[in-house]
């Protein structure tokens, strides 16, 4: 293959056949070093990652990376903001990593983080949140935190369907809501501006297929849907209707819904109970429902131990991966009260950045969070630091690293080379307990050493045994 700016470096494609990734001991791994702070990050982790990785093959296996351009640096070399052969690159060598890129509030460009993601189909945004020991917390049991956020990476308001109020568009579209589809009066309608929420049935499904098949896979315990569907019942409810009925559908003997439990748990405990004792013990609004609704919830009640007494009865329910749910104000309040009740969460896009940078807060911050953009089905992946440009510390070689190093980390293991992964969280996890940090750690730390963001990837190195 061909390019005009981008040089391509000695080493071979990372392909995929037959839904397994094939990976040479020389990949060629395109990466987009970002604005900002990204410069500053890079340069400490791609010595990180060679590090870790000659440390563990002994010159066998080596990156070749690749440069591409993307955000202020494409601009400034007059190639726009998200060449055509960035996204090329990215498509034809599957797998790539990189740093931050700015996005202005407001007018100006819409994000090119998200842009890659959508160009590319990268329809899983995965964000591990795990707690170091010894990193400073605001919570008081840090340790708790070992939750895996697959966040819909494709879709939701993110689409960037939206009207600025007082345009021609954003006046037809209200129009069109008044007249056409009965919405009534919109109040202050030409100072209204328009976005719109698309959920589909398809990208959920996929999302959450991949949710539960990495539960599985990785022996996890739970997956809770956090939607808002009480208030945005046909996308966010949906969301979670569809979540339910895949789960049923796809992987009925490894997973039970919270609902099936109970009523799988109290046959357990009172086998005598009948479909209508259960009834109510299951939903304690019974005695004020309708007779027609009372029927539905016994009719629930006989078909779940008619078909699953079997295979779940008997306690074997507790074994399998709890299918449940959050509406999203509550989840964000109990990820930090009771972080021990959720393991892997799926959610929407917007519901997904918040909830991320949210969780990355109790486990010492966006500084350290990683993240990965991963198609299962393509292979293409893009793993990525999950934190901003943060410009106020451009080039000041100051700040945390350890966001984009733990995304290495991430690409490292589904790449399979899992002892330079193992070598770099082993090296996380000592020079933290040395106390060894940048200044995000060092504000909140007693007696820490104060360390530059070059400094804080030569300590990793250091501590490679
Ligand atoms: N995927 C991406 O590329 C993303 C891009 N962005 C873009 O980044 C730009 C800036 O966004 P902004 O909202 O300011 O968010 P940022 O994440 O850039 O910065 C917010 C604050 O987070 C802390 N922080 C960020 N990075 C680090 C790090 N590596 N180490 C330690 N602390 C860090 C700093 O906190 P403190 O001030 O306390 O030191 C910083 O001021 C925007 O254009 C936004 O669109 C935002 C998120 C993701
Ligand atoms: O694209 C951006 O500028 C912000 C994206 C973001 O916040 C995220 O992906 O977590
Ligand atoms: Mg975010």
């Amino acid at each position: 293959m061909t390019y005009q700016h981008l040089k391509v470096p000695q080493g071979e494609k990372i392909t995929l056949k037959n839904g397994r990734l094939h990976v040479p001991d020389h990949p060629i791994v395109p990466f987009i070093e970002g604005d900002g702070t990204g410069p500053d990050i890079w340069q400490a982790a791609v010595r990180v990652f060679d590090a870790a990785v000659e440390k563990a093959y002994k010159g066998k296996r080596r990156i070749s990376w690749m440069e591409v351009y993307a955000g202020e640096k494409a601009f400034n070399m007059q190639l726009g903001w998200l060449p055509d052969e960035t996204l090329q690159a990215f498509n034809d060598f599957l797998v790539g990593i990189k740093g931050p890129l700015t996005t202005p509030v407001g007018g100006g460009i819409r994000s090119l983080n998200v842009a890659l993601r959508q160009e590319l189909d990268l329809f899983v945004c995965l964000r591990p949140v795990r707690y170091f020991e010894g990193v400073p917390s605001p919570v008081k049991k840090p340790e708790d935190v070992d939750i895996v956020i697959f966040r819909e990476n494709t879709e939701d308001i993110y689409a960037g369907i939206e009207w600025q109020a007082g345009s021609a568009e954003a006046q037809k579209v209200i129009h069109f809501l008044q007249q056409q589809m009965g919405i009534g009066k919109i109040p202050y309608s030409e100072a209204t501006g328009i976005g719109i929420k698309p959920i589909s049935r398809p990208r959920t499904e996929r999302l959450i297929r991949a949710a539960i098949q990495y539960a599985i896979d990785h022996h996890r315990h739970s997956v809770t849907l956090v939607h808002k569907g009480n208030i945005m019942k046909f996308t966010e409810g949906a969301f979670k209707q569809w979540g339910y009925e895949l789960a049923a559908r796809e992987f009925r003997e490894q997973i039970v819904t919270a609902r099936e439990s109970w009523i799988l748990a109290n046959k357990d405990d009172h086998p005598e109970l009948g479909d209508e004792e259960i009834a109510r013990m299951i939903d304690p609004g019974y005695a004020m429902m309708t007779p027609e609704q009372q029927a539905e919830i016994r009719q629930e009640v006989a078909a779940t131990l008619a078909t699953l007494l079997p295979t779940h009865g008997n306690g074997q329910w507790r074994e399998k991966i709890m299918i449940k749910d959050a509406i999203a104000d509550i989840a964000l309040q109990q990820v930090l009260t009771r972080a021990s009740e959720f393991d892997v969460i799926a959610t929407m896009n917007l519901n997904g950045d918040y909830l991320s940078d949210a969780l990355a807060a109790q486990v010492g911050g966006i500084g350290i969070a990683p993240g990965a953009n991963i198609n299962y089905q393509t292979g293409h992946a893009i793993f990525e630091a999950t934190h901003g440009t943060a410009p106020k510390y451009a080039n000041l070689d100051k700040v945390n690293p350890g966001s984009v190093i733990l995304s290495g980390v991430l690409m490292l293991q589904h790449l399979g080379w899992q002892e330079a992964a193992e070598l770099i969280v082993r090296a996380m996890e000592k020079t933290i307990g040395q106390k060894r940090v940048t200044y995000d750690f060092e504000r909140l730390m007693d007696g820490a050493t104060l360390l530059k963001c070059s400094e804080f990837g030569s300590a990793l190195i250091d501590n490679m045994v």
